[in-house]
């Protein structure tokens, strides 16, 4: 690409300049508190699409695809997510049941990266889900599956403008 457009690029900020602050000290010690902190902060300030977040999934043989997706819950630690079986990352979960999740908020500067092993919930979870979707017909797709994020990991990162960046993370 040319230099002029690695230049455009270097000219475009990173972060805002309006960063909220983050003391991992005062952090709770449940990991799902303070995301749903920072969802909530997140909504109250009017962010479109708090809830999605990128997925990465691997085959058996390591080749990496991410893409966007929509939270569903979090329950009992938890972290639910919903597509169909078919699709590519189906088969991926379903030959390799681990993934990474990755939630960015630009104007708070903020990242939650979470990983761990992936379930399936059930037959009846999944197409309860289906059937609430916005838009449902009432037909039925039994590729529709609800799965579970069972996280080994999750890791806080605060954006800070003098770029002393924060890390906070939780083992599990
Ligand atoms: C913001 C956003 C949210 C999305 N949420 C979902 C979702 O919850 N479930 C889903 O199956 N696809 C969702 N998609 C579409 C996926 O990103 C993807 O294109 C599709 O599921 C096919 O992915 P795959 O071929 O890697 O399996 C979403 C896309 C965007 C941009």
């Amino acid at each position: 690409m040319s230099e002029s457009f690695s230049q455009r690029l270097r000219a475009l900020p990173d972060f805002p300049n309006d960063l909220p602050k983050f003391d991992p000290a005062t952090a709770p010690a449940d990991s799902v508190d303070l995301f749903l902190e920072w969802l909530e902060a997140a909504l109250a300030d009017g962010v479109s699409q708090p809830h999605a977040f990128s997925l990465a999934t691997t085959t058996t043989t390591g080749q990496v695809s991410s893409r966007m997706m929509i939270l569903k819950n979090i329950d009992e630690g938890a972290w639910h997510f919903a597509s169909t079986v078919g699709s590519r990352k189906g088969r991926e979960l379903t030959a390799n049941p681990q993934a990474a999740m990755n939630f960015y908020w630009a104007k708070f500067g903020r990242q939650v990266r979470v990983s761990g092993a992936v379930t399936l919930l059930s037959a009846e979870a999944s197409a309860r889900d289906w059937d609430e979707r916005p838009g449902a017909d009432g037909r039925d797709n039994p590729d529709w599956q609800l799965f579970a994020l069972h996280p080994a990991e999750v890791e806080f990162w605060q954006a800070s403008s003098d770029r002393h960046h924060i890390r906070h993370r939780y083992v599990l």
